[in-house]
């Protein structure tokens, strides 16, 4: 069993619904997961595995209610060294942005020394309008890879 914080961006909710069809998933597969619709960095375990799994908006731009936890990453310092994250980008590719506004995220999380656990996955809204089952697909090529210590 492993500890898996679960980090939404969402604007109107559909991202959501992702994570939840995965931390079900998780969940079934033995693992603690935790939703975090408004994650706070001192509330969040770095031996854990993170799945950070956000939309875009504006012009490359993080959802609204994950950019404060953005801000918070700016201004630490705090050694991720122990940290592994698996991204799960959902965007529109008609935009010239596709995907970028989490891409904020992990850069951030790889200046603070996270490592990614997985290839990242960039659900495209035009090609998958189901969003949930390409997720569920990328998720379930590596979750056997989890590991009570990842
Ligand atoms: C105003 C607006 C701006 C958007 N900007 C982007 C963008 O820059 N890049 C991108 O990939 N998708 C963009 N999208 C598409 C959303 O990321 C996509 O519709 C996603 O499924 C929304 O999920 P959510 O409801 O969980 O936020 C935008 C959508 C809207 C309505």
């Amino acid at each position: 069993m492993a500890k898996i914080e679960i980090l939404v961006g969402t604007t109107q909710g559909g991202t959501e619904y992702v994570a939840d069809d995965m931390a079900a998933e998780l969940d079934k597969l033995g693992h603690e997961t935790q939703i975090h619709l408004t994650p706070n960095l001192s509330e969040l375990d770095p031996k854990s595995l993170w799945m950070i799994v956000s939309s875009t908006h504006g012009a490359g731009d993080l959802p609204d209610n994950i950019a404060p936890f953005y801000q918070q990453l700016i201004a630490t310092n705090d050694d991720l060294t122990e940290l592994k994250y698996a991204l799960c980008a959902i965007g529109d590719s008609s935009y010239d942005t596709f995907c970028q506004g989490p891409e904020k995220i992990i850069s951030r999380l790889d200046q603070l020394g996270a490592i990614s656990f997985v290839n990242k996955i960039q659900i495209d809204v035009q090609m998958d309008p189901v969003p949930e089952d390409a997720a569920l697909a990328w998720l379930a090529q590596w979750q056997s890879s989890i590991t009570p210590t990842n």
